[in-house]
């Protein structure tokens, strides 16, 4: 593609030869190769200015940049006012625009974004709809499957993923919105069809994220300034706040009066091997029986959200239904079938506001205990660990406290961290600070009746430890060492990691 056309739209000014030519966009020196054209980001460790000579050295020639370069003078410049909008524009002038020959769903919100994006899948699909997923369990579409560095991946690689999607047939993507991803233009330039706001409560504060609850707030809103339709979670205290500065129709769903797609008469349901929901769906179409294969109410409100968008796509209740009732999430609130007297759930909670919804909601199921085990991750904020720690004390019977993801922190001193806030809320714990030994502890202390659970780790195959990421799947060791317990000879097979 010529260089100038990778340009259009980005405002640049620059002397440029109109008959250059760019292979490829590129924003890491470490992987560009010559033909890139090299757009150099301001970030938050370093600036990708100070290594446009390393891309020059492995052959980069077209270069996109906030101010000018010192690079030799076969190097042509493009001068932009914000190269990360830049990459935007021209990420989607790369790939021909794929997000028109897409619906583009956006799903923000602190808590709920991977369980919804999953829903909505599952739903479209039951209905027909061939959809794709972007979020922090990676892409998923078909048969292919890939991770991400980031829950909103930089723009050219989600321009990228729409182009490989649509090439696949998908006729609809649904993407979590990180505030941060709204922040940094990661979105920049795409036109939601429709976006979902799930919650929100304050997360994602501090020197290198957001600078305030205010500044989290007002770009998590940003998505409803770039969409055609929001469907809102009416029961949220910040929904005002969200929808404030809209300029998308916006509907409701919840559980108060008034919203337009309501649940109503919430019964838990606790069963051998089961721990779900029944509820009634009123929409604007009729109203319909669900069971949900997650539990709480916290569930209800990630169903009500998969059925509105699944009717504004033409997809039927009963079919919303069906795919409901089936729809598991791999890490989010997952039920682990491993020991039968007892119920196993693994999940992602990994900070103050998910524990406590989760607890709560496991609490609302009356468990003859509630056992609990769970880290907390290194290099992020202290007073996250205290809390959570309370947290687990007040809700739980009995506390497990072990390692998640020390980083490159001391495991120790998290679980001091973790040991005063249980102290403080007088929990009753043992500490174990190897998780796999921690997982072996929980599953031999089960009794009949008891709910587990086993907290942080979610879907994630890997321990982040000392820089070193250690494989580990909580699942599988779960398994493996109920089945020691429960004396079944395959046990020895079943460890993974
Ligand atoms: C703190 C932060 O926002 N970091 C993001 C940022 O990287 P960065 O600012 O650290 O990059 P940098 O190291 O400062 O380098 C600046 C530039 O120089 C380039 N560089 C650097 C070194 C070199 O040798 N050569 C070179 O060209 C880099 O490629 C980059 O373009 O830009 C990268 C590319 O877009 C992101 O992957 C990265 O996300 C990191 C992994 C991260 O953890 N981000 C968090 C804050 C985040 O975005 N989280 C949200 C989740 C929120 C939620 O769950 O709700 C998300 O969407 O993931
Ligand atoms: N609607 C909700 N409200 C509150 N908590 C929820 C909701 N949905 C899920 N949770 C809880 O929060 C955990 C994280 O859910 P999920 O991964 O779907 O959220 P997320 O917004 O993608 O989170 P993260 O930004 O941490 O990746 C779940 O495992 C569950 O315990």
């Amino acid at each position: 593609m010529l260089f100038c056309e990778l340009l259009q739209g980005t405002g640049y000014a620059g002397d440029l030869s109109s008959d250059l030519v760019a292979q490829d966009l590129v924003y890491d020196s470490r992987i560009a190769e010559p033909g890139d054209v090299f757009v150099c980001l301001p970030g938050a460790a370093a600036d990708g200015h100070a290594y446009a000579k390393a891309a020059y050295d492995r052959g980069c020639r077209l270069f996109v940049a906030e101010r000018p370069l010192s690079l030799p003078e076969d190097a042509a410049v493009a001068l932009v006012k914000n190269s990360r909008a830049a990459l935007a524009v021209m990420s989607r002038n790369l790939f021909g625009d794929p997000a028109k020959e897409l619906t583009v769903i956006g799903v923000t919100g602190t808590k709920g974004k991977t369980t919804v994006t999953h829903l909505i899948k599952s739903v479209l699909e039951a209905g027909g709809v061939k959809t794709g997923i972007i979020g922090t369990n990676g892409v998923h579409f078909g048969e292919i499957h890939y991770k991400t560095v980031n829950t909103t991946p930089e723009s050219y690689e989600i321009q990228k993923t729409f182009r490989e999607m649509v090439k696949a047939g998908c006729e609809c993507v649904c993407m979590e919105v990180s505030s941060q991803g709204l922040m940094t233009g990661r979105v920049a330039g795409i036109q939601f069809q429709i976006g979902v706001f799930t919650n929100l409560s304050p997360d994602h504060i501090g020197p290198t994220e957001h600078k305030d609850f205010a500044d989290y707030m007002h770009w998590k809103a940003q998505l409803f300034r770039q969409c055609d339709l929001g469907l809102v979670n009416f029961d949220d205290p910040h929904v005002k706040e969200i929808t404030a500065s809209a300029t998308c129709e916006l509907i409701g769903y919840g559980l108060s009066e008034g919203c337009a797609y309501r649940g109503r008469d919430i019964r838990l349901v606790r069963e051998p091997g089961f721990l779900g929901v029944d509820f009634a769906g009123e929409t604007p179409l009729g109203t319909q029986g669900f069971r949900l294969n997650q539990p709480g109410r916290f569930s209800v409100y990630n169903a009500l959200v998969a059925v509105a968008v699944g009717q504004h796509l033409g997809i039927s209740l009963p079919t919303a239904a069906r795919a409901l009732s089936k729809a598991a999430i791999p890490g989010r609130v997952e039920l682990v079938d491993a020991l039968p007297f007892c119920t196993v759930v693994l999940d992602f909670a990994h900070n103050e506001v998910s524990m406590h919804a989760i607890l709560e909601t496991l609490r609302e199921y009356h468990p003859k205990r509630l056992i609990c085990l769970f880290g907390s991750v290194g290099d992020r904020s202290q007073l996250r660990r205290a809390a959570m720690a309370q947290t687990a004390a007040r809700l739980c019977d009995y506390c497990i406290l072990t390692s998640d993801n020390p980083g490159n922190e001391d495991p120790m001193s998290i679980l001091s961290d973790m040991e005063k806030g249980m102290g403080e809320a007088k929990g009753r714990y043992v500490t174990i600070p190897d998780r796999a030994a921690a997982v072996k502890y929980a599953v031999d202390m089960a009794e009949e009746g008891d709910i587990l659970l086993f907290a942080g780790k979610g879907h994630e195959d890997y321990q982040l430890i000392h820089g070193q990421r250690v494989p580990f799947c909580e699942r599988e060791l779960i398994r493996h060492y109920a089945a020691l317990r429960l004396g079944q000879p395959e046990a020895e097979d079943t460890v993974a990691g």
